[in-house]
C-alpha cells in the first residue's frame, strides 16, 4: 500500500493525516496546538508540526507529503533566509489604515478588483507589508523574500535551510530540485522559495485570473519589491525532503479543503474554523468591487470564489466561557429555545470582523429582557448570530454569479449539533455535513498523491459520506440580524 501525509498548519493547530494512496482512507492522524496570538513565529509553526507529524506515528512510511495551511499570513526573510520578525497572521487587525491607504493608491476598490481580483482588507498580505514599512521600517529594509505559512513550512521540508545560530543555512545552490524560471527576484541565500496559485491568490499582489503576481503592487506596499516564491502547478513537486519523500506544491487551507471534499462547481463550502469562510469551486474568476467576495484560486487550476468571516468557531467557545458550559451543553440549550430566540441577538464582532469590513467592530447583544435573559436564549443567539454572517457571505457569493446545487458543512464547529441543524434554517437550504474528518490536512494529502501520480487530474478517491440537515427557513431570524447588525 503506498502511502501519503497531508498536513493542516491552521490557525489553532497542527493537524496531519495519512492516508491510502489509492483510496483515499485515513489510516492515522496526529495534532499539536498552535500559540494563541494575531502574530506567531514560524518556528512554532515548525514545532507544531514535528509533534502532529509523531502524534500521527512518524511518516517513515510514508512516500510523498503536502502541507496546506492559513492563508495571508506574512513571513518576511532576510537575505539568509532567516525570520525578519513574526508572522502578522490572517486574523491580525492591524493593518487596516494600510489597506485604505493602499486601495486609495490604486484609484479605489474597483482597480484591486481588477487588478488581482480582490480588495484588501487588513487580512491580505500586501497590506500587512504596507504596515511594515511605515511602523517597522528597518524590518521592512531587511526583507530580502516574503512567503506564506505553507510556502516557508514546504520550503523548511525541503531540508534546504539549516538552522545554524540565528540564520538558517541553505544547502549550497544546485542541489535542490532545479532552476526557478518564474522567480520574480532572486533566490534568498540560494535555496527556493515556491507557492501554488491559491495561496499566491491570497497575498493581494497576484491574479488568479491572469496566473501573474503583480510585483509592483507588492513593491507599492513594501517600498522595495521583495523576492517573491515560484508559482508551481497544481501537481507540481517543489522536490523531495532529505528523507526522500516527495512534497507536494501544498495550499492556502480553503483551496485544500475544496480539494479534500471533492468539491465541484454547484457545491459552496461553508467552513466553521477559527475563520468562518463560504466558497466555491469556479471555472470563471470573480472580481467583486464591493469586497466580500475575494477572487482567490482553487488548488486544481480554476478558481475559488470565497467569503470569510472573523468570527466563527470561537463565538461558539466564547459562548461556552460566558455561561460556563461544554459544546455538549451550548448545543443543547441552544436548541432548546426556539428559533429567533425570542428576538435576542448576537451580532459576533468578538474579534472586529472582515465581511463586512469592520475591523474595530465590537460584539453586541440586542434584545435582552427579562424573558431573553436565560442561557438557553444566549446560546441560540451566538449560534444563530455566527450562521447569519456566512449567510450573509452566501447571498454575496450568489450575487457573484456562484451557482449552489449544494451546501456543505465543515470545520470545527460543524461538530455542533446545534450548528448542523440550525444552518439549514439560517441559511434557507439544506446541508450536507460530510462525515467528521479533517478536510484540509486530506486534501493536502490528496496534492500529495496527485504530484506522485503525476496525472493529468487529481486521484480519484472515495466519497467520505455524509449526512443531510434539512430545516423550515427562518427568514425572520436574518431579517432581525439585518436590523441590528450594523448598530454597534
Ligand atoms: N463539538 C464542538 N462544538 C463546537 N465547536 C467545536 C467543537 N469541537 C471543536 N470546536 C471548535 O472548533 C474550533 C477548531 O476548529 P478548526 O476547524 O480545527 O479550526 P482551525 O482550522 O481554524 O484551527 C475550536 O474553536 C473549537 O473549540
Ligand atoms: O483568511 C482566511 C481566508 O481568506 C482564513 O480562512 C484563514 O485561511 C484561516 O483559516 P482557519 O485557520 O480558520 O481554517
Amino acid at each position: 500500500m503506498t502511502l501519503v501525509a497531508g498536513v493542516d498548519s491552521s490557525t489553532q493547530s497542527c493537524k496531519v493525516v495519512v492516508v491510502d494512496a489509492a483510496t483515499g482512507a485515513v489510516l492515522r492522524s496526529g495534532r499539536a496546538p498552535h500559540p494563541d496570538g494575531t502574530e506567531a513565529h514560524p518556528d512554532a509553526w515548525r514545532a507544531a508540526l514535528d509533534r502532529a507529524v509523531a502524534d500521527a506515528g512518524g511518516l517513515g512510511d510514508c512516500t510523498a507529503v503536502s502541507v496546506a495551511a492559513q492563508q495571508h499570513g506574512m513571513v518576511c526573510l532576510d537575505g539568509d533566509g532567516g525570520v525578519v520578525r513574526p508572522a502578522l497572521l490572517w486574523n491580525d487587525t492591524r493593518s487596516a489604515d494600510a489597506a485604505l491607504d493602499l486601495i486609495a493608491d490604486l484609484g479605489g476598490p474597483g482597480a484591486w478588483a481588477e487588478a488581482v481580483g480582490s480588495v484588501p482588507v487588513a487580512s491580505f498580505t500586501v497590506t500587512k507589508l504596507r504596515w511594515l514599512a511605515e511602523h517597522e521600517p528597518q524590518s521592512a529594509r531587511r526583507t530580502a523574500a516574503v512567503c506564506l505559512p505553507h510556502d516557508w513550512l514546504t520550503w523548511q521540508l525541503t531540508g534546504r535551510p539549516r538552522r545554524s545560530g540565528d540564520h538558517w543555512e541553505p544547502t549550497p545552490a544546485g542541489s535542490g530540485s532545479g532552476s526557478a524560471p518564474g522567480r520574480v527576484g532572486p533566490p534568498v541565500g540560494g535555496a527556493e522559495l515556491s507557492t501554488d496559485r491559491g495561496d499566491a491568490s491570497g497575498t493581494g499582489y497576484y491574479s488568479a485570473a491572469t496566473g501573474r503576481y503583480r510585483p509592483d503592487l507588492a513593491a507599492l506596499a513594501l517600498g522595495h519589491l521583495p523576492d517573491l516564491p515560484r508559482v508551481l502547478g497544481p501537481a507540481e513537486s517543489p522536490g523531495a525532503t532529505p528523507d526522500g519523500l516527495l512534497l507536494g506544491p501544498g495550499t492556502g487551507d480553503n483551496a485544500a479543503a475544496a480539494l479534500g471534499l471533492g468539491a465541484r462547481p454547484g457545491d459552496v463550502v461553508v467552513s466553521i474554523g477559527t475563520s468562518g469562510t463560504v466558497f466555491a469551486v469556479s471555472a470563471t474568476p470573480t472580481a467583486d468591487p464591493t469586497g466580500a467576495v475575494a477572487g482567490f484560486a482553487d488548488a486544481t487550476g480554476r478558481h475559488l470564489p470565497l467569503v470569510c468571516t472573523m468570527n466563527a468557531a470561537r463565538v461558539l467557545d466564547a459562548a461556552c466561557a460566558l455561561l460556563g458550559v461544554d459544546h455538549t451543553r451550548l448545543s443543547d440549550l441552544a436548541l432548546s429555545a426556539a428559533p429567533g430566540a425570542g428576538g435576542l441577538v448576537l451580532v459576533p464582532y468578538l474579534a472586529g470582523e472582515r465581511t463586512p469590513d469592520r475591523p474595530d467592530a465590537t460584539g453586541s447583544v440586542h434584545g435582552l429582557t427579562l424573558a431573553t435573559a436565560t442561557p438557553a436564549h444566549l446560546a441560540r443567539a451566538a449560534v444563530e448570530g455566527l450562521l447569519c454572517g456566512l449567510a450573509d457571505g452566501l447571498d454575496a457569493l450568489v450575487a457573484c454569479g456562484v451557482r449552489v446545487d449544494r451546501v456543505l458543512l465543515v470545520g470545527g464547529g460543524a461538530a455542533s449539533e446545534a450548528v448542523r441543524r440550525i444552518a439549514p434554517a439560517v441559511l434557507g437550504r439544506p446541508v450536507v455535513v460530510p462525515s467528521p474528518g479533517e478536510y484540509v490536512a486530506v486534501g493536502a494529502a490528496r496534492q500529495a498523491a496527485w504530484s506522485l501520480a503525476g496525472t493529468p487530474d487529481a486521484p480519484v478517491w472515495a466519497d467520505p459520506g455524509s449526512l443531510l440537515y434539512e430545516a423550515d427557513p427562518t427568514p425572520a431570524v436574518r431579517h432581525r440580524y439585518a436590523e441590528v447588525r450594523d448598530l454597534g
